[in-house]
């Protein structure tokens, strides 16, 4: 019987979950009774604490290649009023893209643009967002647009990580257990904001005719949201209706012949004669009674060398009747008798299962690149190529030469979190106001801002240490189409947020010159009287108000072509999503801040994350003083066209 294979699979899954720590709802398909089918069943794929590394970096020689400096500190637009606009994003607004559809299969997020369609053309019905527990949970906060690319990009990645672990591992489990640790991957570090709601009717971004790989994928893209029964249902009116969305068919004769307009499904449940219908039968019933749509999955199994399960997407379908069918003297089954919505898009099972099986699988996926220096794990992916990030040493905090070992400043004595500006010698040194919001935000660019450091006395929580703190959004590093490695956030980011440093050796110009690094080098500590750009905002700060001093008169730069942090993969925009500040804390030598990036307009996730190189067009040369031009690849409608 379908049920009985169907529910041992799916035990070895259940298994596998537990083994590992993830936890599993109490599963009212095995054994349902009215009472339980009040609640939604359904394993979830929790988040578990398991983790695997994946690789890390090493060295890699310098090049030789002589060039003058790279980077020039700074940011042309005036972006920095957005950032002193009280209330500004701090406090997270609510962007929310919940999606809607309009009948016509396309969907629109809430800002009103328009996605590629969903499932099916015009009989698809209004879908209906529902959570597990018939609860209305509020829309995440700046949720992703759940689009067909979105759904697309979320698959590759997870099966990237699959295809990765299974490489890396080589371990003798399972694949149900490499599906499980990919998924806890994607979930904990990949994912971004990950929707694990029941959708009744289409799902956003998926559309019939797609093949996945295992029931992880169906759990990832919504399509079939429980690891314990093919059928899977959500409560509805406080849980006295219970309805089926989703059933997962072992391909069946007619499936295997492409006729898929009818599915006879038989139920999990031999009752006794005039017992009452439960759990996902009852569902079923209930979906046919209401005439709820419900999607179908074929499973459908490849024999060759080795057996590949895959499944793939049928559709929306209409459970037109039920029938009893006897077992014996005192028992009966159900029989479902299900047909497919028209309007939909036919498909052939078997080529779709040969095309997908025919797919280049190219990609790499490294968990980790900071190997534990970061407190959020710092992951690279490649969905285009099988190339790695070149190697080099991560390092999380600047290095400085021995010859330029420098002493804290003498600090503050708050004991609270420096909030009295009177009182506070750190927020004195910034012009008599903290420059930070409550909640982190940068509350506008400045020439310079100071820090508390390790000789003050106010405690790690002072709202007056921002960017020593580190990394405190999920970023990543991903392979672009055109300008090589680049970065991108994995959460949303509000304006004015500190998002990392740019880390590396501490090189003076001398020193920096010989290494001759002409993509990875940061001129810093030059930019403090540049007029047009502060607009005098420096006479605001005491340490500035009598001009250059003889610590800037050697120029400095941070190198992070051997070792560095991820900054050192952030690209060049016109129009870009970060800025640079010079901020001191640990020493108070003006010839060397710390160059930290903050977000200078809200940058959702996914996007990705990028500075203004600050070139001089036409004053990059080469060893023989010739001038060097390259193309600038922003893509942004503003882009000058060069990078220098
Ligand atoms: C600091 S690295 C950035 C990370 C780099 N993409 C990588 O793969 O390691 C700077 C180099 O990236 C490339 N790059 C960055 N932004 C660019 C842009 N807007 N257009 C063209 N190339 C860019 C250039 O080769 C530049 O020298």
């Amino acid at each position: 019987m379908e049920a009985i294979m169907a529910t041992s699979k799916v035990r070895n899954v259940d298994e596998v979950l537990n083994g590992h720590g993830g936890t599993v709802e109490p599963s009212v398909a095995a054994k349902p009774s009215t009472q339980q089918a009040s609640q939604c069943n359904g394993a979830t794929w929790e988040n578990s604490s398991m983790m695997t590394r994946l690789g890390t970096g090493g060295c890699r020689k310098g090049r030789k290649a002589v060039l003058p400096w790279r980077f020039q500190i700074g940011y042309k637009r005036p972006r920095s009023q957005g950032l002193s606009q009280d209330g500004g994003s701090d406090g997270l607004p609510a962007t929310g893209t919940s999606m809607s559809t309009d009948g016509t299969g396309a969907s629109k997020s809430m800002d009103g643009s328009r996605h590629i369609g969903v499932a099916a053309a015009a009989s698809v019905p209004n879908k209906t967002k529902v959570d597990n527990g018939d609860r209305h949970r509020p829309m995440p906060k700046n949720r992703v647009a759940i689009s067909r690319e979105s759904v697309m990009a979320s698959l590759q990645e997870f099966r990237l990580i699959y295809r990765q672990l299974v490489a890396q591992e080589k371990a003798d489990c399972g694949k149900q257990e490499h599906d499980l640790a990919a998924f806890q991957v994607f979930r904990e570090r990949l994912c971004v904001e990950f929707d694990d709601r029941r959708y009744l009717g289409s799902v956003p971004g998926v559309h019939v005719g797609d093949v996945f790989d295992s029931d992880a994928e169906l759990f990832l893209v919504g399509l079939h949201r429980t690891q314990q029964s093919r059928v899977d249902y959500i409560n509805q009116n406080g849980g006295r209706t219970c309805l089926a969305v989703s059933i997962v068919s072992y391909a069946q004769q007619s499936a295997q012949n492409n006729n898929l307009d009818f599915l006879l499904h038989v139920g999990s449940v031999a009752a006794t004669t005039g017992q009452n219908m439960e759990g996902t039968d009852l569902a079923l019933k209930q979906s046919m009674d209401t005439k709820t749509h419900v999607r179908v999955i074929y499973r459908f199994v490849m024999t060759g060398r080795e057996e590949l399960t895959y499944y793939v997407y049928g559709g929306l379908y209409l459970v037109e009747k039920f029938s009893k069918e006897k077992l014996r003297e005192d028992k009966h089954i159900s029989t479902f008798h299900l047909r497919r919505l028209s309007g939909q898009p036919s498909i052939n099972i078997h080529e779709l299962v040969e095309k997908r099986m025919d797919e280049p699988s190219n990609g790499t996926f490294t968990v980790d690149i900071s190997s534990g220096l970061e407190k959020i794990p710092i992951s690279a992916i490649n969905s285009i190529s099988n190339e790695a990030p070149a190697p080099f040493r991560y390092i999380s905090h600047i290095q400085y030469l021995r010859k330029y070992q420098l002493d804290p400043p003498s600090g503050c004595d708050c004991v609270g979190r420096c909030s009295d500006s009177q009182k506070c010698a750190c927020v004195m040194k910034n012009g008599g106001k903290i420059p930070f919001r409550k909640t982190g935000g940068l509350l506008e660019e400045k020439p310079l801002i100071y820090e508390c450091g390790p000789s003050c006395k106010c405690p790690p929580t002072c709202r007056n240490r921002v960017g020593q703190h580190g990394i405190s959004f999920r970023l990543q590093v991903f392979k672009t189409t055109s300008m090589g490695w680049g970065v991108r956030s994995l959460d949303f980011i509000p304006t004015g947020r500190f998002v990392c440093e740019y880390i590396g050796e501490l090189l003076d110009n001398e020193d920096a010159q010989e290494r001759g690094n002409d993509e990875y080098l940061f001129l810093i500590g030059n930019n403090y009287y540049d007029v047009s750009r502060w607009d005098n905002l420096q006479k605001t700060i005491p340490s500035l108000m009598n001009g250059p001093g003889e610590e800037e008169e050697n120029f400095f730069a941070v190198d992070a072509l051997k070792c560095g942090n991820l900054a050192r993969f952030i690209n060049h925009s016109c129009t870009p999503n970060l800025f640079t500040q010079n901020v001191l804390y640990d020493h108070d030598n003006k010839g060397m801040p710390h160059i930290m990036l903050f977000a200078c307009e809200d940058i959702q996730p996914l996007e990705p994350l990028s500075y203004d190189y600050n070139y001089t067009i036409d004053g990059v040369h080469d060893s023989e003083g010739n001038i060097k031009k390259k193309r600038c690849l922003c893509g942004s409608v503003e882009c000058t066209g060069w990078l220098y």
